[in-house]
This record gives structure tokens, sequence and C-alpha cells, in this order.
């Protein structure tokens, strides 16, 4: 089956999973008493909480152990709203609103670069101690510890259909999102963040984003929670119900719709009647299973389910999100775009201008005033010992280091203080010691990625373009030789100009480096790529380089061909004897 259709089958499965809900629905009023129904309300209400932290959590890898803050701004919203006699329709944007900047802001906090992931986890547990704190002391906001009553209007199942309403225009607005280019990116920066910075996206933007939707989407959850729980009162936005709705999500199974609204209803229902029939031992049960499932079921109900029917890889990771390049791209297959059009194409014949870089890892030098130009087109291998500094140079060219010093010049524009995403934005690919893929994907998501995310359109060279049809297995599970190919196939597919590659061959058969030496030439020839190898394999450095330069001790010794390095007495002494 190819992938369009597959995609369809999962579109069409999508279109009767949601048919099959709204059915079910709105079966509910007309079966359930009164009773049964306000707790299936109040159950959508914590569905959309936990699907709200599962935007962050479980899509963006973001840890938010406060989340309650955010359900508490919605349920307070409502509840203020309601008795000071402003309007819905006012109350609720203004709730989200508010909502929607507090994360704002907790996001740039807690997202800056180099930040560790548990930064946001300290901050949103600040946040919601601070929020049940503040619902406590601002009396004449809040009523403090009393609470405020909001009133659901007497009627269940109108206010049963407002939910339903609420959650299913949710669930088909995110299924929308997910199938465009946020869904797409979001799915990337949470399986490997590095690789989806060297193809443009910018990891920061789409977390915060991320979080932001997250903490909206858990505020309208407050809104809609507030008149079935009656009274919101402090614990609202407090540290238990943050927890709360860490078990519904982690019962259920993260980076699922469906997770989210079975795990907020099994618990939901499970205390009710487990509290009526054992009191308060309920909370110990709840415990145990949170315990079992974290255990034995990481993937929660919906991923055990999962892993029985035995989807194909394609349809499990990428979480729905719709992994293939987009067919309305402006540029058709095959074809570059003008050079005038592209950025920083007025720029000299010089891809890359490196002038008295120097870095230093605490107050060791590493690099010591490099000075290095790349014209575009060539082929620069770049060789020396142990420990010279060329992982050093590349990573400072890339942009996943920043200089102690010096210039680092791009087709002409200063990116010396430039994010990697940012350079790759001029068109610069890198290619990692260790392959660095998506390895949840299939390698043909993989390449799709990057090609919905391309810089350029390129025709791959027939050695690359093999993994566009394997799609039935995750690109984890392929040989170091071919997990090396597929990182380079998915640069190749983005459309780089110029490409950085670590020690390419390392770990490689000598066949599968002289293939892969042939594959760079032909990169650099049909494509005009600007290439820079650090490689140590002489062989492979012969076949390749235009050029090359040998670095020792964080400075370059010689440039030129290879005869010119090979017979030079200090490259020979020191640093490659036996060429
Ligand atoms: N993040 C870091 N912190 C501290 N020291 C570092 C860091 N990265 C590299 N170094 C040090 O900088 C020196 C140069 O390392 P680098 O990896 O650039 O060398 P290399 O020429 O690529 O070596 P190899 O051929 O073994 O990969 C080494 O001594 C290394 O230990």
């Amino acid at each position: 089956m190819n992938r369009s259709s597959r995609v369809a089958r999962i579109q069409r499965r999508h279109g009767i999973g949601l048919a099959g809900a709204v059915v079910a629905l709105a079966a509910a009023p007309f079966v359930l008493t009164s009773y049964p129904l306000s707790l299936l309300t109040l159950s959508l209400a914590y569905g959309l909480f936990a699907f709200g932290l599962d935007l962050a959590w479980g899509r963006a890898g973001v840890i938010s152990i406060g989340h309650a803050a955010f359900f508490g701004v919605g349920a307070y919203g409502v509840a203020i709203g309601t008795e000071r006699g402003v309007p819905l329709l006012l109350a609720v944007p203004v709730t989200l609103a508010l909502a929607a900047v507090l994360a704002l802001a907790v996001g740039l906090a807690g997202l800056r670069r180099g930040t560790s992931p548990s930064t946001m986890a300290v901050l949103t547990l600040a946040l919601t101690l601070l929020a049940e704190q503040a619902a406590r002391s601002l009396l004449s906001l809040t009523n403090g510890s009393n609470g405020l009553f909001v009133g659901s209007g007497g009627i269940v199942s109108t206010y049963y259909r407002t939910a339903v309403v609420v959650a299913l225009t949710v669930a088909v607005v995110w299924a929308h999102l997910l199938r465009g280019r946020f869904g797409r990116r979001l799915l990337a920066v949470r399986i490997n963040e590095p690789r989806s910075e060297h193809l443009g996206i910018d990891p920061r933007r789409v977390k915060i984003q991320a979080f932001v939707l997250s903490a909206t989407v858990a505020a309208l959850a407050g809104v809609v929670a507030a008149p079935i729980v009656g009274l919101v009162s402090p614990g609202i936005a407090g540290v238990v119900m943050s927890t709360q709705v860490l078990v519904f999500l982690a019962v259920g199974g993260r980076g699922s719709i469906l997770g989210a609204f079975l795990g907020a209803a099994l618990v939901t229902i499970g205390q009710e009647y487990l509290g009526a029939a054992i009191g308060s031992w309920y909370l110990f049960v709840i415990g145990i299973i949170f315990v079992l499932v974290v255990r034995f079921a990481p993937g929660g109900l919906v991923g055990l389910v999962t892993a029985r029917l035995r989807r194909p890889v394609s349809e499990t990771a990428s979480q729905g999100a719709v992994v293939q390049p987009p067919a309305d791209r402006p540029d058709a297959p095959g074809t570059r775009l003008p050079a005038t059009d592209r950025p920083g194409a007025d720029a000299a014949d010089v891809a890359i201008d490196v002038r008295d870089l120097t870095k230093s890892f605490d107050a060791t030098p590493v690099i010591r005033g490099v000075d290095l130009q790349i014209r575009q087109g060539e082929v620069v291998c770049l060789i020396g010992p142990n420990g010279a500094g060329k992982t050093t140079l590349l990573n400072l060219v890339a942009g996943d280091l920043r200089p102690t010093s010096g210039q680092i010049h791009l087709k002409g524009q200063d990116v010396a203080s430039w994010h990697p995403h940012h350079r790759a934005a001029l068109g610069l690919g890198r290619l990692f010691q260790t392959p660095s893929v998506y390895p949840e994907l299939t390698p043909a998501q993989n390449l799709a990625l990057a090609q919905a995310e391309a810089y350029q359109s390129v025709s791959l060279p027939p050695e690359l373009a093999r993994f566009a049809d394997v799609d039935d297995t995750p690109a984890s599970d392929l040989s170091l030789a071919d997990q090396r190919a597929l990182e380079l196939a998915l640069t190749i597919a983005w459309g780089p100009e110029i490409v950085l590659l670590d020690e390419p061959a390392a770990g490689l058969s000598h066949e599968d480096s002289v293939r892969l030496a042939g594959t760079l030439r032909a990169i650099n020839k049909d494509l005009g790529c600007t290439l820079v190898v650090v490689e140590h394999d002489m062989d492979i450095v012969r076949q390749l380089g235009d050029r090359v330069v040998v670095l020792a001790e964080g400075r370059v010794l010689v440039s030129g061909d290879m005869d010119e390095v090979a017979s030079h007495d200090e490259v020979r002494a020191a640093y490659i004897g036996a060429v």
C-alpha cells in the first residue's frame, strides 16, 4: 500500500472513530439518568483538561506538573464573570487570553535555549502553588477558601450538550492542526530536536506554541468544568488537581486524543463509584493503578491496545501527524530556486568565510585563530589528529557552538551569533558523527519530513532515493551504514547548498565507504553542493577532496591538494605519517 492511500486509510479511520464518538455521545442523554450524565459531563471536561496537558507533555515533550493553574484560570474566569454579571461571551475569551499570556510568560522563561527540561517542571509547580495561594488570598475576587458558586442552569442534559460540542470542536480543530505544518513540526521536535533544528525548524518556538495552546485548552476545560463542579474553590488550581490530570493522561496514554478522554473518564467515574464503596481508600486504589500503569504500560491503555493491534509503525509513531511532502509546494520537485531568489544569493562566491576564530572550553583553548575560506561548489576535506578541533570547528560553523571570538560568514552573512535554524535558512545542512535521524519514523517518513521543510526541491541520487519506498520499519532498525545513508538522504532531500559532514565513513566497510564517496561526488557535481567533510579515511579523502585542510592543535597547519599536503614535512611527521 503506498503512502497516500495509507494516509487516506488513517484519515478514514479517524473519521469513523469521530462519527462513532458523536453517535455514542448523542445517545447518552437518552439512556443515562441525571447523575451518570453529570459524571459523563465532568469526564468530558477533565478529558479536555488532560488533552490540554497532552499537547505540552505528550506532543512537545514539555513537562508541566502544574497545569491546574491554567484550568483554575478558566474555572475562576467563569465564576468571577458570572458573579459580576459579565456576559459569558466576554468572560470566556478574556479568560482564555489570560491563560495564554500566562503560559507565554512561563514558556519564554522556562524554554530558553540551554535550560534543562526540569526548569519547566519547577516553574509550573511554582505556578500551581502560587495560583492556589492567590485564589485563597484574593478574597474580594475569589471569596477565598469558601470559593464561588457557578450554576449550570439546572438542566444537566443541556449542559452536557454544551460540553460535547466544545470537546468535539476542539478535537476537530486539533485534527486539522495535526495534519498541517504545526503537527508535523511538533512531531519532528519531539523525536529529534537537533536534527529538526538543522532542517530549519526553531524548536523553542514550536515548544512555546505548543505550551500556549496546551494552557489555553486547559483553561477552556476549566470553563466547561466550573458549572458542573458547582463550587469553584482554590483546590481547582492547585497541586492535587495538577497531579490528578497527570494520572488521567498516564492511564489513558499520551500522544492520543482518545487516551486523554479515556483516562479522564475511567478515573473520574471509577473514583466516584469507588469512593462511594470504600470511602477515601479509593485514593489508595487510584495510586496503585497509576504505579502499575507507569510500570507495566508506559503507553497507557491506548498504548496497550495499539500494541495488540500491531498497527504499522508509520501510523503509531506519527501520532496522527501526516508526514508527507506537501503536494502544493510552489517549486516543483526536481527544480531549484533561481539563484537570485535565495537568501544571501548576491553574496560573493564564498560559501564559508571564517576569520581569526577561537573557541575555548572553560579556559582551555581548542580552536586558536582559524582562518578558512571555502568557495561555493568546493569539496574540502578537513583532516588532523584526534582532538585537533575538527568537530568543534564544524559545530562553530553550524551554530551548535558559539565562538569565543572571531567571525563566521556564510554566503556573505555574518552568522556568528545566529542559531542553527537561522543558519539552516541560508541553505546550510549538517550530518553528525553519530547518525541523527528520526528513529521512531520509517525511512520514507524521514525523507518526507525533510522534503516538507525543504529549503529547495532536489532530485535525490538513486542510492538515496531508495529510502522513499521503505515505509514498514522504523529507522532505528536500520544498519549503521543505512542510518548514515538515511541521514545523508534526508539532509540532501531538504535541498542544502552547503553540507557539513562529520566522519561520514566512520564504521563503514571499505565498499560502503567507496560507494559513499561516489555519492558525495555526485551530490557535489549534479546538485552543486559545497561539501566540508571531516574524515580520517585517507582513501576517501583522496577520492573526494578538491582541497585538503589539515588542522592541528586548533590551528590550520596547511591547506592544498592531496599531493601538496602529503609532501608537507610537518604533516607527514606529525599527522598522517602513512600518506
Ligand atoms: N563541549 C566540550 N567541552 C569541553 N571540551 C570539549 C568539548 N568539545 C570538545 N572538547 C575538547 O576539544 C578538543 C577537540 O575536540 P574535537 O572533537 O573538536 O576534536 P576532533 O579533531 O574532532 O577529534 P576526533 O577526530 O577524535 O573526533 C578535545 O580535546 C575535546 O576533548
